[in-house]
């Protein structure tokens, strides 16, 4: 067994995993994977490359090989592709969605899992994505499980976009993450579910500090 400890942070899109994760990396010393963001990756790769996203022979191979790297200087983190930023250009709904469809390819799965399980190194790690706590590090000392309602995780998203000067519209939105939240959780292969000794943080009523405490807390009773 590794001995490095791992905090999971698993849930729906848009309940913050994100912003917790890398606040809590950035407390403990700790290193943060984004799992998200390779599902991301291969699929803005998918794209790129014209392959249909729910083509598993297609898919696996360009998994396999994804050229990507995370490049984390001080407190921002570029995402390379191919040798292009593609940073800016994942974090569209429209690639989330592609995202969650080639994520819902068990040999997809399979292929990126090595690469998830890399990032777990001294002194330790703070793993955001889905299955972190129940197929990724299922032996982790905390696992977190993060949600708030469907509504609260809209607004929030439109407010994350809208900052970024996309065009966004928030009924749009709610169907979106709704059609994701099923997906999501309803695939065959890792489907979204807290893992059974996971801790649940419903954050609709929470801000980013209390929902931060409430998660160190968890860790400092777990560690
Ligand atoms: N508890 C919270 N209350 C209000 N807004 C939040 C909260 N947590 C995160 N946010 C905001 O919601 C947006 C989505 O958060 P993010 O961390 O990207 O979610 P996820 O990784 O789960 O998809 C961000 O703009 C973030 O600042
Ligand atoms: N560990 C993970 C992380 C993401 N994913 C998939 O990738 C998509 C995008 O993940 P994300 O974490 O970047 O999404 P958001 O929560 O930021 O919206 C999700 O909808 C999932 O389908 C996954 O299947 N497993």
């Amino acid at each position: 067994m590794h001995s490095t400890p791992v905090v999971t942070v698993d849930g729906p899109s848009g309940a913050g995993k994100g912003t917790l994760s890398s606040l809590l990396a950035k407390k403990l010393g700790w290193h943060f994977l984004d799992s998200g963001a390779i599902y991301r990756v291969l699929a803005v790769a998918a794209l790129h490359h014209d392959l249909p996203c729910d083509d598993e022979e297609c898919v696996v191979p360009l998994a396999t090989g994804l050229d990507v790297s995370f490049e984390t200087n001080g407190d921002s983190t570029r995402i390379i592709l191919e040798g292009e930023d593609v940073t800016d250009d994942i974090r569209t709904e429209e690639v989330g969605a592609v995202a969650s469809k080639v994520a819902a390819l068990p040999r997809v799965r399979e292929a990126l899992l090595r690469r998830q399980r890399a990032f777990q190194q001294d002194p330790g790690l703070v793993a955001d994505g889905r299955d972190m706590g129940t197929v990724v590090f299922p032996d982790a000392p905390v696992k977190i499980f993060l949600t708030a309602s469907a509504e609260a995780r809209a607004e929030r998203r439109y407010s994350q976009l809208k900052a970024k000067g996309m065009d966004v519209n928030i009924a749009r939105l709610l169907t979106d993450i709704k059609a994701r939240d099923e997906r999501d959780t309803q695939r065959a292969v890792a489907p979204l579910v807290p893992a059974q000794d996971a801790v649940i943080i419903d954050s609709t009523d929470l801000d980013i500090d209390q929902v931060f405490e409430k998660a160190m807390d968890i860790i400092s009773s777990r560690l």
